[in-house]
């Protein structure tokens, strides 16, 4: 098949969020694809779309509820053929797209740690006595409480930079952020400290981005196949079915980590109720063509530990 590439007559509509981070990876995937068609900028046109979970800032999340808080309208656009490609932060991604979309194209992993963010500190041990953290994450406030049940844990809503605006004004000591955010925003001035993944397990696909386009839409698919990052895509096989298997909303403590070494996937998983008080993890290790499986059977594995009652917040909080 030959591809018809867009022009400025007929540019490719890229939608996504308003956030300074979503528009920085907006703009990495037009630079992409410009790259891999020598294509000039105005062949694109980001497209902006207002979403229900920016609109609403001054309410947590989970009070919110409903899936897709940040997708919804992103993806009514592109049904309905207003944009022609997403792009998304794919931890912020459901496992389950809606009918007539997919969601198979990954660009270059970026970072997949979390990193420590505070004024003056430089890692997690140094925080003193019930010291004050910020975050909105449910599985990073597990997981800090899981090894500091003494921390204050205060809820830190809005983007990147809103967060630090708060760190600034003294609401919270410290505060977690993805170094792939702060990467991609070039804020190499942040006083960030990045974390192993074996003391903080990332969130599933931290650090990776994902652009939706139409089942039906058989040019844009072999447009995006030039920019798909086979790797990245094994990567998140692994996690994403671990994530599905486990029913992973917004409202679960989930973290899990996929790393290739040569054709070998080591997958990391974990589990936690949202107070800390417990934590289960497992891991296993296959071959690249195994990827889901291993996700699946990690997630049986866990949930098989985890027991009757473990993930019962979460019935509770639907
Ligand atoms: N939930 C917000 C969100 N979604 C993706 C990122 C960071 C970039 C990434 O992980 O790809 C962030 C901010 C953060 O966690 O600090």
């Amino acid at each position: 098949m030959t591809v018809t590439l867009p022009s400025p007559d007929a540019p490719l509509k890229i939608g996504t969020r308003g956030s300074p981070l979503a528009l920085a990876q907006a703009h990495e995937t037009r630079a992409r694809l410009m790259a891999a068609f020598d294509l000039p900028q105005d062949a694109f046109r980001i497209v902006v779309i207002k979403v229900t979970g920016d609109a609403i800032q001054d309410r947590p999340l989970k009070e919110i509820g409903g899936k897709g808080l940040f997708t919804r309208e992103i993806e009514e656009d592109l049904i309905a053929g207003r944009i022609d490609i997403a792009v998304h932060s794919m931890k912020d991604m459901p496992t389950l797209q809606p009918e007539g979309l997919i969601l198979d194209t990954y660009l270059p992993r970026e970072d997949v740690r979390d990193a420590f963010v505070a004024p003056v500190l430089s890692a997690l041990d140094q925080l003193e006595q019930g010291a004050v953290v910020g975050t909105s994450s449910l599985r990073r406030r597990a997981q800090l409480l899981h090894r500091r049940p003494d921390l204050n844990v205060v809820e830190f809503r809005g983007n990147v930079q809103t967060r630090l605006r708060k760190l600034a004004e003294g609401v919270a000591d410290c505060t977690f952020l993805a170094a792939a955010g702060l990467n991609r925003l070039g804020m190499e001035n942040v006083p960030a400290t990045p974390i192993s993944p074996d003391d903080m397990l990332p969130a599933v696909a931290q650090g990776a981005i994902g652009i939706e386009r139409r089942i039906a839409d058989a040019n844009t698919a072999e447009m995006l196949m030039a920019v798909h990052d086979i790797h990245t895509g094994q990567r998140l096989a692994a996690e994403r079915a671990f994530l599905l298997r486990l029913d992973g909303s917004c409202e679960t403590p989930i973290a899990g980590l996929a790393q290739l070494d040569g054709d070998t996937l080591h997958l990391r998983g974990e589990v936690l109720r949202p107070d800390g008080s417990q934590s289960i993890s497992g891991d296993r290790t296959g071959t690249i063509s195994d990827a889901a499986d291993m996700g699946f059977d990690l997630a049986d594995e866990l949930l098989g530990r985890a027991g009757d009652g473990f993930f019962d917040w979460h019935a509770r909080a639907k």
